[in-house]
């Protein structure tokens, strides 16, 4: 079927705009951030000066030739080499900041900083909070509450758990707002595609580790004790990205700060430690996951995997812009029609921390524009549930 509708692919060069402001500020403040937490020699030191130079007032660069990666990154842009950062799509520009990131503090060069995850403090620092304490107490008195209001409870914590995204707090967010609305709730056909009972194998295409993490592995439990699940896939990162996205590592972290914690969160832990034993829940790292490309892109062994579930669950705002695609949508414009290329039942838990988002209503649009003008889209206060089978 004919795309009825195309809309301009998001740059980061419009003054004022939101994604200028990440380029320009947030990208900055995030290498001084690496840089301050960690004890880099000069090489890295000059790297990551070259870097801000090049990604504020530069043009970008390709990998180095001895870059591993180099084939696929061409192939991926090499259309976007000697542009200047700001005009290349920001989603382009924006996965390919983090991946130059990594080549600055030597993170895939053979040598003493080689898999050193440069976000790893921050990240930590995240999972040991007295709020993090207070969340896994309160599982507690969770598992006394009936079965739905458990299992919606779960899906509300790992949806606004995509607000505990270190990118989002080091460009000064409003994570933590009273203000947090749901925009769309596609909640029960979610759950639909989940039956009790139903074998059902879930991807889960995750986002932050962590505070979102840790949630959304609590919601895996669940959904593998209760039958809604018999298999679950987790989709991480195959390396560091966007500060503070998934690794196996951090995988590995969030179970053992649940196994080491008391009560119903310790035994969560025990039963995933066990799932992964027995293979119920499988963790994958596709090149893919950190590709600055849309899912309509996806090679085909990646399509394979989500066209065998039956249901994919993407986490948060980037892979809400990669599944519906990067651009300046209508608000209106259908979730079914921007995700029909999907190859499987799909939804997607995001709190809306930038400009594209579709499936709205008009009145619902409406209303947004009324009370917050644009701010809504991008300030980490509203969130949405869509889903389509
Ligand atoms: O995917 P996540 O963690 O929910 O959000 C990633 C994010 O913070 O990164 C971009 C800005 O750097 C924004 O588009 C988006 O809000």
């Amino acid at each position: 079927m004919p795309e009825a509708v195309e809309a301009p692919v998001i740059l980061s060069n419009a003054p004022g705009s939101f994604p200028r402001s990440v380029l320009a500020e947030r990208h900055p403040a995030l290498i001084k951030k690496v840089r301050d937490a960690f004890p880099y020699g000069p090489r890295q030191h000059r790297a990551l000066d070259a870097l801000l130079t090049q990604a504020t007032q530069g043009v970008i660069e390709p990998l180095g030739p001895d870059a591993h990666d180099r084939q696929l990154w061409e192939a991926w842009g090499s259309e976007y080499v000697g542009l200047s950062w700001f005009d290349a799509p920001f989603l382009w520009a924006e996965s390919y900041f983090y991946r130059q990131l990594l080549t600055a503090v030597g993170y895939f060069e053979a040598g003493p900083w080689q898999g050193i995850d440069p976000f790893r403090p921050f990240k930590q620092a995240e999972l040991h909070t007295e709020e993090a304490d207070e969340e896994l107490a309160a599982l507690d008195g969770l598992t006394l509450r009936p079965l739905g209001e458990q299992r919606q409870a779960l899906l509300l914590g790992s949806l606004w758990g995509n607000r505990a995204d270190l990118g989002f707090a080091v460009g000064g967010g409003a994570a933590g707002a009273a203000d947090s609305r749901l925009v769309a709730d596609d909640s029960a056909l979610l759950w639909s595609l989940l039956p009790e009972g139903g074998a059902a194998t879930l991807c889960l295409v995750a986002d932050n580790a962590g505070r979102e993490l840790l949630p959304d592995l609590i919601l895996v439990d669940h959904l593998l004790r209760h039958r809604r699940a018999e298999r679950v896939v987790l989709h991480v990162k195959p390396y560091p990205y966007y500060v503070s996205d998934a690794m196996t590592a951090d995988v590995i972290d969030c179970l053992r700060r649940l196994t080491g914690a008391r009560g119903a969160a310790a035994e969560v832990g025990e039963r995933l430690w066990s799932a992964m034993g027995t293979g119920q829940l499988t963790v994958r790292g596709h090149t893919f996951s950190c590709a600055p490309l849309p899912y309509a892109d996806m090679p085909d062994d990646l399509r394979q995997e989500f066209a065998e579930a039956d249901v994919t669950v993407m986490k948060g705002d980037l892979n809400y812009r990669r599944l519906v695609g990067d651009q300046l949508w209508p608000a209106t414009t259908p979730f079914e029609e921007r995700t029909a290329y999907f190859p499987g039942p799909v939804a997607a838990l995001r709190t809306l921390k930038s400009d594209v988002i579709v499936g709205l209503d008009e009145r619902t649009e409406a209303a947004l524009v009324a009370e917050h003008g644009q701010g809504w889209r991008t300030s980490g206060t509203h969130a949405l549930i869509q889903a389509r089978r």
